[in-house]
């Protein structure tokens, strides 16, 4: 593409987008499409215009990809997200759309339905009770820092993290979300993460390599590890082992609201209890879905399809990633545009 359509090309994109810092251009990783030729120097490309952020934070975010919000839920939403997936664990409830994760080390087990089988859940945007989660006004208000007015929940879980079996299943390889979604532009999107009780390295924090959301979307694929790997737990095969691996620490309620392109993952939980977060991610409405044929995504798209396919026992060959996407999401705030 040459420089001028190019401009052109992000003019464009920019208007869509209602905007970010007066008179910038944003820079778009090359693996959205736009070319780097037509970068302009500016100060924030990660973060929009607003007074909610300190320049402290929207420094760190944009140097980082990711920042930490501590106590920002409370105690009583907490114990009520938690009593809810009890609830879900002991089948008492079965939201529409819901899917339930067991450890690969568990799933072809005996074990009745509880909480001790049940590894994560997602896709709860119809149980109102988890939902409250992604509406949250606190949650919302750091949110539209990244997204802008327009917001729709995309993906949530409720994860559960087991104690590790001694096959180290319970680690998540080092990812990019971005690789799971087929809708960009990447920085309006943004994943909020709760902890719901003391998270560090003993029971398997979030480890992230800080800046990597500066880089583009890297090839995913499950990870040769001996004792095997959750489904769809994809890996990113050859990360720089340079970057500093930062284990995020955090307490009960505290949010660290992250990039999609930021390499993260997390370790073995060495505790005897399950570790539990919930977490939502965001995308401005404004957002677009992109065919993923062709690209390093193509891989988890087919897999994706293949459960849907058989759970759903729809068959149709036109189906694709957006289609699955569209069903998900859900407005949380202001007009639903694209997405
Ligand atoms: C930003 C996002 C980052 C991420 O979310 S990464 C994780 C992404 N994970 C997902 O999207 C969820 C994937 N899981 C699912 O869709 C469901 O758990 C899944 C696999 C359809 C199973 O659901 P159900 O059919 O209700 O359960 P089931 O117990 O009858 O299992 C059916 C077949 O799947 C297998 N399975 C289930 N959980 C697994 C696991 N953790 N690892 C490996 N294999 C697993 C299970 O063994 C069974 O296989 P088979 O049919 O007997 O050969
Ligand atoms: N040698 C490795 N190669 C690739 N990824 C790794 C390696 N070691 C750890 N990881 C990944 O890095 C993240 C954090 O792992 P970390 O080393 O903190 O946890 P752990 O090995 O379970 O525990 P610990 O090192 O504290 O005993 C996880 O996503 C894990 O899958
Ligand atoms: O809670 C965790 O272990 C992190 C999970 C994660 O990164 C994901 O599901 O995308
Ligand atoms: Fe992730
Ligand atoms: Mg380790």
């Amino acid at each position: 593409m040459d420089k001028d359509r190019a401009s052109a090309r992000l003019r464009i994109l920019l208007r869509h987008l209602g905007g970010r810092s007066a008179g910038a251009v944003i820079a778009q990783p090359t693996s959205e499409g736009v070319s780097p030729a037509s970068f302009h120097p500016q100060q924030f490309q990660y973060t929009l215009d607003n007074n909610v952020l300190s320049l402290e934070q929207r420094k760190f975010y944009e140097e980082n990809g990711f920042l930490v919000i501590k106590n920002l839920v409370s105690d009583a939403d907490i114990q009520r997200f938690r009593r809810e997936f009890e609830r879900i664990c002991r089948n008492e409830v079965k939201p529409l759309g819901l899917t339930v994760m067991r450890d690969m080390t568990i799933t072809k087990s005996e074990y009745a339905p509880s909480e001790r089988t049940i590894t994560k859940v997602q896709d709860f945007q119809e149980d109102e009770e988890l939902f409250r989660y992604c509406t949250l006004p606190e949650i919302l208000k750091y949110v539209e820092c990244f997204t802008g007015p327009n917001i729709m929940a995309m993906h949530t879980m409720l994860i559960n993290k087991p104690p590790d079996t001694g096959r180290k299943t319970s680690r998540h390889p080092l990812h990019q979300d971005l690789h799971y979604f087929p809708f960009r532009p990447s920085s309006s999107i943004v994943c909020a993460w709760t902890a719901m009780e003391h998270i560090d390295r003993s029971n398997g924090c979030l480890v992230v390599l800080p800046g990597t959301h500066k880089g583009t979307l890297k090839p995913h694929d499950y990870p040769q590890w001996e004792g095997g790997v959750n489904i769809m737990f994809h890996g990113i095969q050859d990360y720089d082992k340079d970057n500093a691996r930062v284990h995020v620490i955090m307490e009960k309620g505290d949010t660290v609201f992250f990039h999609p392109l930021l390499i993260h993952g997390s370790g073995r939980n060495k505790s005897q209890g399950f570790r539990k977060a919930i977490s939502c991610h965001f995308a401005g409405a404004n957002c677009q879905y992109i065919d993923v044929k062709g690209t390093s995504q193509e891989n988890i798209e087919k897999e994706v399809l293949e459960v849907a396919r058989k759970r759903h026992g729809v068959n149709d060959a036109s189906l694709s990633l957006k289609d699955v996407w569209m069903l998900r999401a859900r407005l949380v705030k202001g007009q639903r545009v694209n997405l």
